[in-house]
């Protein structure tokens, strides 16, 4: 007898930039491939790049952003896919606005936060973004001059300046399987 197979379901990983997303969600992907599930990551400045070309960083655009990836999460999640979202998604109305969409399909989502101290985001600075920040060449960065919204009951914490990326990763899986997603 065939076992059933597993829901979809859509893990969103919100946090400051620098906080760890793009490679716990990279991470986290290549192991549940490799377990043979199905997978997607929808990256951040991928989606910017094309389905979200144009848009900047006021509050309507960030809206505006995380609403189409949400949208496209739920369609892929709701078909048997499990998707990785490492998207900032600063503010709490436009994150409970995707649960919802989720919520209304039946369809299964976590907001796991990657909650890294701004300090530590400011350091690691992947990007070089925080130096501009500090140099007067960029405003309107997340955490410095934008706001961003912590979740206030997120399905996970994710404390990475405490933990390698292994350990992360280990965190989020266990949480999928405690939920019967894997
Ligand atoms: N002003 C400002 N604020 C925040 N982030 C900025 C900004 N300008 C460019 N970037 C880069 O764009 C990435 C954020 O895009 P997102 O689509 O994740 O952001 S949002 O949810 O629409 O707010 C983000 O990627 P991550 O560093 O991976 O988080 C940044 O590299
Ligand atoms: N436990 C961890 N989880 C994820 N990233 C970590 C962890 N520990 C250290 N890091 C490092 O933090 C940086 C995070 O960068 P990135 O994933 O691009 O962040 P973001 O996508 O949130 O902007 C990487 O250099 C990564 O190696």
């Amino acid at each position: 007898m065939r076992t059933p197979p597993t829901p979809g379901a859509t893990v969103w990983l919100t946090g400051l930039p620098s906080s760890g997303k793009t490679t716990l969600a990279q991470a986290l992907a290549s192991r549940l491939t490799r377990e043979g599930h199905r997978v997607e990551v929808l990256d951040g400045d991928e989606i910017r790049t094309f389905l979200s070309a144009g848009l900047g960083f006021t509050r309507e655009d960030r809206d505006t952003n995380v609403q189409r990836i949400g949208l496209v999460a739920e369609v892929l999640a709701r078909n048997g896919i499990l998707v990785l979202v490492p998207v900032i998604a600063p503010y709490a109305d436009s994150r409970e606005a995707v649960r919802k969409r989720h919520e209304a399909s039946a369809t299964p989502y976590l907001e796991v936060h990657v909650a890294t101290p701004l300090q530590v985001c400011a350091v690691r600075d992947v990007k070089g973004l925080y130096a501009q920040a500090r140099a007067g060449r960029l405003s309107g960065l997340t955490g410095i001059d934008d706001p961003y919204e912590p979740p206030q009951t997120p399905d996970a914490k994710v404390e990475t300046q405490l933990q390698s990326v292994d350990e992360s990763v280990t965190a989020v899986h266990a949480l999928m399987t405690q939920r019967g997603l894997l």
